[in-house]
């Protein structure tokens, strides 16, 4: 029972997007990658570096290279979208972050990350102004620590937290627990892309059901279909990185 976590590479300065990370690592997730096909291809993979939309489309190529991909095994790791929409809400309406259940589907940057407000539990109905504040803390939310910090790394400390969790639930599905629901980016058809962050089962040989987007309200919608083209481009980039990879540098 192997699980292999690669949060290994640079973070993002003040003014940088998680895309500009991608020269740097790119390179160092396929080197990773191409690792573990050859000495684990049976691990499970969570992928935290950034930009995750495009880090796993990267692993996912690497590994059909080596002819060993299977997608029920690799996994982006968004939980921290998760974790920050839980105590936002949480905030929001009064209650221990504890109680609080927020899918957050997409991707993990900017308006790819889709909070899904109207399937939160517990029930709560928002107000449009708590709707647009809550959307804009969780889409930024990586970004506000970056800015904080001016220069000495991102989310470090949050994302051991999520990543923690997220590793232990994928432990506790291996040894044979049932019922382990998490949200992740994944090799999916819930949209016509081919990676998407949504609602998964875990389970002893990696993901066991994928869930659908599930109903959505016209805000949702409307936020569905404005990250698509962002997210299908960050892709085709990953994609391409390892299918027609840059001429090294002389
Ligand atoms: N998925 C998510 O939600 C989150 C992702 N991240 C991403 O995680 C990555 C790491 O962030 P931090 O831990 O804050 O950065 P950090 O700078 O504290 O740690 C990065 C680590 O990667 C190691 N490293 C660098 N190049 C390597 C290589 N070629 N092979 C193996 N190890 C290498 C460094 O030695 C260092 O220990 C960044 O890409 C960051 O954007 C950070 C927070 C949240
Ligand atoms: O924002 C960053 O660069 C790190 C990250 O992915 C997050 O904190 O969500």
């Amino acid at each position: 029972m192997d699980l292999v976590i690669i949060p290994a590479g640079v973070p993002r300065k003040p003014g940088m997007t998680r895309d500009d990370l991608f020269n740097i690592n790119a390179g160092i997730v396929r080197t990773l990658i191409e690792g573990v096909a050859k000495h684990c291809p049976r691990a499970i993979i969570n992928i935290i570096s950034n930009p995750v939309n495009s880090t796993v489309p990267i692993a996912a190529e690497v590994l059909k290279k080596a002819g060993v991909y299977d997608p029920k095994r690799l996994f982006g790791v968004t939980t921290l979208d998760v974790v920050r929409a839980n105590t936002f809400v949480a905030d929001v309406i009064g209650v221990d972050p504890k109680m609080v259940d927020v899918p957050v589907l997409g991707g993990h940057a900017g308006i790819t990350i889709l909070p899904i407000l109207s399937q939160a539990t517990p029930k709560f109905t928002f107000t449009d102004k708590e709707v647009a504040y809550l959307t804009n803390r969780i889409q930024n939310g990586g970004t506000e620590v970056v800015e904080a910090k001016k220069g000495a790394g991102s989310a470090t400390l949050s994302m051991a937290y999520a990543a923690a969790k997220f590793a232990e639930s994928c432990l506790r599905a291996l040894q044979g627990e049932s019922g382990i629901v998490e949200c992740a980016y994944v090799d999916c058809e819930v949209t016509e892309l081919p990676f998407f962050a949504t609602k998964v089962r875990i389970g002893r040989s990696g993901i066991e059901e994928i869930y659908p987007l599930g109903p959505l309200n016209a805000h949702e919608r409307e936020g569905l279909e404005k990250l698509k083209p962002e997210l299908h481009e960050s892709i085709q980039k990953g994609v391409k990185f390892v299918q027609n990879p840059p001429a090294p540098k002389s």
